[in-house]
């Protein structure tokens, strides 16, 4: 079975055309820098006589634009694989917010789309894109089935310690309004790669998504314990264009003392916040270039990105009462070693000692990177949320 899947993230698409059961990826691809300068598209196919690659400079300025030029290459006369839109049998879509409505994956029918479209609000980034992905992939691939798997879903495990908030009980009881989490696909997908690699019955692992969206969990015996975002995907950790936790007053002030409305929040919030607001850059590449340079507003947004995550081990080491490993992933957590040095420096109260050789060792597969000496192991695990989609759309359509 051909299934499609797309990941629409804040900056980027990826997508894989996976063949189930055996989990064969027949193309692959990412949409980079959507909407800022120096966009491309990246595809690579996996044909009977090798792997071929075509590279798209082009601008991007919206998701849309991004899935069009992506159905064009999967058709396409030298890197396409398949003769016709007809092949591909299912659409596996990310969203990012299932809201308490939903906790498994779903076929999407007209009452899911409704209810993917209220949750608008609540993650301005994601859902948006998410829904517009299942418009046009309903118009290209008209006879697939189409399906949701939520980022939120993985998280359904946590406690209501770690998702009630101190407010108003009838705001959880009538309004939903509690923490849910993100990046659940991400989350689960290495941690169960990290409890086979640790080969334990019982443990206690923090992951650290680190991609333009930022998230921490907590997963003990793995289950999802706690996690850094909340209602929405702001919370926790300074983001690429998101603040992350941030003192409730201050969006008082900027309304009741300074003019501003809360759209106006919002957006400086969502979008001008996280390391582009300290920084003017979003991308850790450009960031880690001033860095170099010795800038001081990089090397400021640097520190306050790694000290972040700190807190978060340590309140989540906490939590558990313990810790086996952390494992970072996503773009920055795979790639960025300056990244992975600031956050496990003076850590090692806490067993967590990093191996700078280690640390240095170029993104291939699942690499275990602290130091012999090191209590916590410390690994980075490429994340691969296309195949696990691709896994669950394959145990909802089956049935
Ligand atoms: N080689 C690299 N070094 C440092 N950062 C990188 C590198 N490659 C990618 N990144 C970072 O990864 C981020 C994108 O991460 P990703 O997980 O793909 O994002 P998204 O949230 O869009 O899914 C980019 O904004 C960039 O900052
Ligand atoms: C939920 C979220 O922040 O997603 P992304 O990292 O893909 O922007
Ligand atoms: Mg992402």
């Amino acid at each position: 079975m051909n299934i499609f899947v797309i990941n629409s993230g804040s900056s980027s698409i990826k997508y894989q055309l996976i063949s189930m059961p055996e989990m064969q990826v027949k193309c692959s691809g990412l949409v980079d820098r959507i909407g800022l300068e120096g966009a491309k598209v990246e595809h690579k196919a996996f044909l009977p006589s090798g792997e071929v690659k075509k590279v798209l400079e082009m601008p991007v300025p919206t998701h849309a634009v991004g899935l069009q030029q992506v159905a064009q290459l999967l058709t396409d006369s030298e890197v396409g694989v398949i003769d016709s839109p007809s092949e591909v049998e299912v659409v596996g879509h990310r969203v990012v917010h299932g809201g308490e409505k939903f906790a498994s994956t779903q076929v999407i029918t007209p009452e899911v789309k409704a209810k993917i479209k209220e949750l608008f609000p609540l993650a301005p980034l994601h859902n948006p894109a998410n829904f517009l992905g299942i418009e046009v992939a309903e118009q290209i691939f008209p006879q697939a089935q189409q399906v949701a798997v939520f980022d939120t879903a993985f998280h359904q495990t946590m406690p209501a310690v770690a998702y009630r908030m101190a407010i108003p009980n009838e705001l959880y009881e009538k309004e939903g309004i509690r923490s849910y989490g993100f990046h659940g696909t991400s989350h689960k997908y290495v941690s169960e790669q990290a409890i086979q690699l640790l080969g334990k019955t019982h443990s206690k692992i923090i992951t650290i998504h680190l991609g333009n969206g930022c998230s921490m969990t907590a997963i003990q015996d793995g289950k999802c314990v706690d996690t850094s975002m909340g209602l929405g995907p702001m919370n926790g950790l300074i983001m690429g264009t998101r603040a992350g936790d941030i003192d409730q007053s201050v969006i008082f002030h900027l309304v009741k003392e300074l003019g501003y409305t809360l759209d106006e929040v919002n957006t400086i919030l969502n979008k001008k916040s996280g390391m582009l607001g300290l920084t003017g850059f979003s991308d850790m590449r450009d960031i880690g270039k001033r860095y170099e340079a010795g800038e001081p507003e990089a090397i400021l947004a640097y520190e306050l990105y790694a000290y972040r995550i700190k807190k978060y081990i340590g309140s989540f080491a906490a939590a558990m009462n313990g810790l086996d490993a952390i494992v970072f992933t996503g773009g920055v957590g795979e790639n960025d070693q300056r990244t992975r040095s600031l956050v496990c420096t003076q850590l090692d109260f806490l067993g967590i000692q990093l191996d700078p050789e280690k640390n240095k060792l170029p993104n291939s597969g699942p690499r275990a990177i602290q130091s012999p000496d090191s209590k916590v192991q410390i690994w980075v695990i490429p994340t691969n949320e296309e195949l696990e989609i691709a896994k669950q759309c394959f145990g909802v359509v089956k049935k």
